[in-house]
């Protein structure tokens, strides 16, 4: 479960006092909005990337607002898998050793058949021993999906999850990021402009 109360965060002088979120394991939150109206903000606060200024960010039972340092990032390691806005990844190891990476970094034991159904889930198998680079833009978002579910996330964050997909795949994408968020019984919260995601959560806010 993931939970916000009065969360205030300002750059200089433009200030964001975010709408309180409460989003239960297993379920998933839709937020849009406008350009420029906070959304990867927001999203970067939920991760612990940014520090609010004041309110908390409840993950599990621990607000992360209080995390420093090397607690932080061992508590964002084990419970919350992050899809940027661009993809990340390391381009001198292969596709699925870039699935393999994040595991070993988390300090969990290789999950090589992991790495291989999320890389058939999510269409690019025949992509495994590639490097990342030559992969298309949406082929790249994929890796940065089946990269943030690697380690079974409590908590899921994905921004603009499908913006580089055609609708075959958004469709396919989105749906598995629900499936394994309902299968995981992880929070999925995803910022989107994407009309095509309106239809497919319950959950939705708009920042204004
Ligand atoms: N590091 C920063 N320093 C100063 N201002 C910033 C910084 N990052 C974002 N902003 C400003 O904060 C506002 C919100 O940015 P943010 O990226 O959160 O909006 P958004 O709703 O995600 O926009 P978009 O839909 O265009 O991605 C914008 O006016 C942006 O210029």
């Amino acid at each position: 479960m993931i939970f916000t109360k009065n969360l205030y965060f300002s750059y200089n002088d433009i200030k964001f006092d975010f709408p309180d979120i409460h989003v239960s394991n297993g379920n998933a939150l839709l937020i849009t909005g406008p350009s420029g109206k906070g959304k990867t903000t927001l999203l970067h606060l939920l991760g612990g990337l940014l520090k609010a200024d004041s309110g908390l960010v409840g993950v599990r039972g621990t607000d992360i607002t209080a995390l420093k340092g090397k607690h932080l990032d061992q508590f964002r390691r084990n419970n919350i898998g992050i899809i940027f806005q661009q993809a990340h990844y390391i381009a001198s190891v292969s596709v699925v050793d870039n699935l393999l990476l994040a595991s070993n970094i988390a300090g969990k034991k290789q999950q090589r058949e992991r790495a291989m159904q999320l890389l058939n889930l999510l269409g690019i198998a025949e992509k495994a021993k590639k490097k990342p680079g030559v992969l298309s833009l949406g082929q790249q978002q994929r890796l940065s999906i089946a990269r943030a579910l690697m380690n079974y996330p409590n908590f899921l964050l994905a921004d603009e999850p499908t913006s580089s997909l055609d609708d075959n795949n958004c469709l396919k994408v989105t749906e598995l990021l629900l499936a394994e968020s309902r299968h995981s019984n992880a929070a999925l919260i995803v910022v989107s402009h994407d009309q095509r995601l309106q239809s497919l959560f319950n959950q939705k806010i708009v920042l204004q």
